[in-house]
């Protein structure tokens, strides 16, 4: 028993000790899951607390961004909008008072808006507030009438100070204090009305705008802002303000008509130019209406809904007074005279010149511009007045116009100044400039000495006439307008061509004015059918007394613009010039009858910065393969062109140029500037005398002879030198040329397999007969002499003394030689007509010339070494 019952108690203890070791091990599990959810929740709260962190570093960064987009995007904006509000409000619109002046309008220049103070939005930096007036709105103020006031008078200074004087009709209504609210405008003319005359001024602003309606506008334009926008000129109608500064009488007092014909303006006025100020009365709703709330010193607009503005202070009173008495007195004094940039064209090169050119020259009194007509009728141009009258400036403002009008495919300009000066030297390339005026083909500058220039353009201008002559006879044209009709591939644009002081090659009784006034007066009858017209000037009036001799050419002048104290230039009844004032002159299209004259006002065209403006604009314009207009500066001296050297591949004895090389001895003086060349054949006489006592010319005429004819093929050269002063450039000949020899005497005559060429330098310093024998016999036998004698006695001396033929010297170079010595070289008695010039020099080539002809000897070495 005892037995079983330890048996019992074993077992019991041990599922106890079991129970107890499972219990255990239940808590020992249970310990570590609870350790292991408490590390849990130690790592969650941990990883929640970092991302409250986290989060709240992004938002914080975020918020930053943000703000930092918001501050950038803000001030773009508001950079933008004062950008915007500078466009719209410039100059005297927009400036503070203590900075404010008037401003003068661009021509057809829309009003712009005007400012009453400053918008703060956030805290970006003030803006400004601007509010429409003029040809925009009329304005209805509300509000004490003292700040209201202040707001009308700085928009009344702004609107007057943004427009031009007399562009702004200003009638006041203050039954208040009888116009003295506003008295400050009084010197502008301002019709203050009474009390009693509300209704008068209501009707007569309806008359006024039925009439612009009906006569101004006459259905064509919406309203005087279009009008204004599409023409050219001072404005059709000026505006007309309406100032009501009403109180609560008025408001009472007002008829029940009154208040409709305040209604109509409301509705009709702005269209017409008539805009209302209104303060203490309600105008009609009217999309025109603008509407503005004042209470201290801040305002509400409908424009800027909610946002308010804070209010300028009013302009200072002494300010408002000056204006007007300053403005007043430009009124009196009349609109100024247009700028240069008033001649533009809204457009540019928006013009044919098909049936003629049209261009204006200023301005008459009342600002409308002068336009002077070119074409069928009248076809020319004669200018006159005497030095300093403003010819030079006319010319510019007239080319002003029409280069701004008519596109180089429309108008070539010929260009010439026998002045002393440089006046067209500003359209052609230049140091400092490398533009030109597209349309000029041709300018003459310090062409005074070369009347031969003046020739050359003429004929160059005779031989277009002549090829557009057979173009329209070809398909039966009888003007320029049908010939281009005919072809219109064509490149038929109209020439002008102006000669500053032309007397100058009228002058002298010689070959060239005879010829001048030949050519002249076919260009004057048949240009005007052709398309080419002459603009003739000149402050002498010997010049055109010449003309006047020659009714065939005055004729044909039949637009004469006279300058202050122009003689000859209008008829003689016809006084206007002696009486015009300065920078004024007379336009005539009736060959200068009385009674055809319009007196224009000449802008200064004068100034290279304005001008150098507008010619690049043009310039960047130019069409591609525009060339380069061709300058003949007499003062210039021009260089050897590199083709004329033999620095390049000489051809080979295999490729000869052929029998006659040509020696270039100079530049010729025409349009094109070809080199003037000897043919150097193998015939008897085919030698050049270089004559005169100028070394340094004769040195550059024989080296320029001898590159030339080395760099065309090869040849031999032998050079002499007698004259130690020409012994350096004969020097520096030598070594430039390819295969040359250095002689102290003229050489032999001996046989050559390629041309020889003898360069001599003082050839008169040698009594040696081999020379008389080179000269005779060498051309025959392909030597020929090319030298320089300094007197045609000693050339003479050279070929044998008195008596002896200078048949040999088959061409000479003449410089400072006078005519009358050159008459034994010249098949006419007496010699040819020459004064020696300095760099020039008169060639004479027996067996193509019939007269000499002038040649301007090149530079050879720009280094003058
Ligand atoms: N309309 C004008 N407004 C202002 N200045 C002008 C005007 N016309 C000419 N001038 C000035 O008057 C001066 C003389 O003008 P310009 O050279 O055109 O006269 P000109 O008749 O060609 O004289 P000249 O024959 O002696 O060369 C220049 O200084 C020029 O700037």
């Amino acid at each position: 028993m005892p037995s079983h019952r330890n048996e019992l108690v074993a077992a019991v203890r041990r599922e106890l000790a079991e129970a107890r070791g499972a219990a255990r091990a239940v808590l020992a599990e249970a310990e570590s899951a609870r350790g292991e959810a408490q590390n849990r929740r130690r790592l969650v709260r941990e990883a929640y607390a970092t991302c409250l962190n986290q989060l709240a570093e992004a938002r914080d960064a975020a918020r930053r961004d943000i703000q930092r987009r918001f501050q950038f995007e803000s001030s773009r904006l508001a950079g933008n909008v004062r950008h915007l509000a500078a466009l719209s409000a410039s100059g005297a619109a927009g400036l503070p008072w203590r900075m404010w002046s008037p401003t003068e309008p661009e021509p057809g220049a829309r009003p712009g808006l005007l400012r009453i103070g400053t918008l703060t939005v956030d805290d970006t930096a003030a803006l400004p507030a601007l509010i429409p007036f003029l040809d925009a709105a009329h304005l209805n103020l509300a509000g004490p009438a003292d700040e209201t006031d202040a707001v009308i008078t700085g928009l009344l200074l702004r609107a007057l100070g943004t427009t031009r004087p007399g562009d702004v009709q200003l009638t006041i209504y203050d039954p208040e204090y009888l116009g003295g609210t506003l008295a400050s405008f009084a010197p502008l003319g301002v019709s203050f009305v009474g009390p009693g005359s509300l209704g008068t001024t209501l009707d007569e602003l309806v008359e006024h705008i039925c009439r612009v309606n009906e006569t101004v506008l006459a259905g064509e334009h919406q309203s005087l802002a279009d009008l204004t926008a599409a023409t050219t000129g001072p404005r059709a109608e000026p505006w007309r303000v309406i100032v009501l500064l009403a109180d609560s009488a008025t408001v009472g007092e007002l008829t029940n008509g009154q208040r409709a014909q305040l209604d109509r303006i409301v509705r009709t006025g702005v269209a017409c130019g008539v805009h209302l100020v209104v303060r203490g009365l309600e105008l009609t709703e009217h999309p025109s209406v603008r509407r503005l709330t004042v209470r201290d010193q801040t305002a509400t607009c409908d424009l800027t809904g909610d946002l308010e503005i804070r209010l300028d202070p009013p302009p200072p009173a002494e300010r408002v007074t000056s204006f007007c008495r300053a403005a007043a007195e430009r009124l009196r004094a009349g609109p100024p005279p247009a700028r240069l940039a008033d001649l533009e064209p809204r457009e540019f090169w928006a013009e044919s010149s098909a049936h003629g050119l049209v261009a204006p020259i200023g301005d008459s009194t009342d600002g409308t511009l002068i336009e002077v007509p070119l074409g069928d009728d009248p076809p020319h141009a004669l200018i006159g007045g005497p030095s300093g009258s403003g010819k030079t400036n006319l010319i510019y403002a007239w080319l002003a116009g029409l280069a701004t009008r008519y596109g180089p495919e429309e108008l070539a300009l010929y260009l010439l100044d026998f002045k002393e000066g440089v006046s067209f030297a500003r359209f052609v390339p230049g140091p400092r400039d490398p533009g030109w005026l597209p349309q000029v083909r041709l300018a003459g500058i310090n062409v005074n000495g070369d009347r031969e220039f003046g020739l050359a353009m003429l004929r160059h201008l005779s031989e277009e006439l002549r090829t557009r002559a057979q173009a329209a006879k070809r398909v039966d044209a009888s003007k320029l307008a049908e010939l281009r009709a005919e072809d219109p591939n064509g490149h038929w644009p109209r020439i002008v061509a102006v000669i500053d002081e032309f007397q100058v090659l009228l002058s002298g009784r010689d070959a060239v004015a005879d010829e001048a006034v030949t050519l002249l007066e076919d260009l004057a009858r048949r240009g005007r059918s052709q398309g080419i017209h002459l603009i003739l000037a000149s402050q002498d009036v010997s010049g055109i007394e010449a003309l006047w001799g020659r009714s065939g050419l005055i004729g044909q002048f039949t637009l004469r613009i006279a300058l202050p104290k122009a003689r000859r230039i209008l008829a003689d009844d016809n006084l206007a010039a002696a009486v015009i004032p300065r920078f004024h002159a007379v336009v005539n299209t009736q060959s200068g009858t009385s009674g055809a004259n319009q007196i224009v006002r000449l802008p200064d065209a004068g100034d290279r910065l304005v001008w150098r403006s507008l010619q690049r604009r043009l310039w960047r314009d130019r069409p591609d393969g525009c060339e380069e207009p061709r300058l003949f500066d007499g003062d210039a001296v021009p260089l050897l062109p590199e083709s004329c050297r033999p620095s390049g591949p000489v051809p080979s004895a295999e490729s000869p140029v052929g029998s006659s090389p040509g020696a270039v001895l100079g530049e010729r003086i025409d349009v094109a500037a070809r080199p003037a060349r000897l043919r150097l054949g193998r015939m008897p006489g085919r030698n050049l005398a270089v004559l005169g006592t100028r070394t340094d010319e004769a040195c550059d005429v024989l080296a320029a002879a001898a590159l030339s004819l080395a760099a065309q093929g090869p040849a031999h050269f032998s050079i002499v030198c007698l004259d130690q002063d020409a012994s350096r450039p004969a020097a520096r000949l030598m070594a430039e040329l390819p295969s040359a020899d250095w002689c102290d005497g003229p050489p032999e005559l001996t046989e050559s397999a390629v041309p020889h060429y003898v360069i001599g330098y003082a050839l008169d310093a040698t009594a040696d007969v081999s020379l008389r024998q080179l000269l005779a016999d060498g051309p025959e036998r392909r030597t020929h002499v090319l030298g320089w004698w300094r007197s045609v006695n000693r050339l003479r001396d050279s070929l044998g003394g008195v008596g002896a033929r200078l048949d040999p010297i088959g061409a000479w170079v003449a410089l400072d030689v006078q005519g009358a010595d050159l008459a034994p070289l010249y098949p006419q008695p007496g010699g040819p007509a020459w004064y020696p010039r300095t760099r020039r020099a008169l060639f004479f080539d027996r067996s193509v010339h019939r007269t000499p002809e002038v040649i301007v000897p090149y530079e050879v070495n720009s280094d003058h070494t």
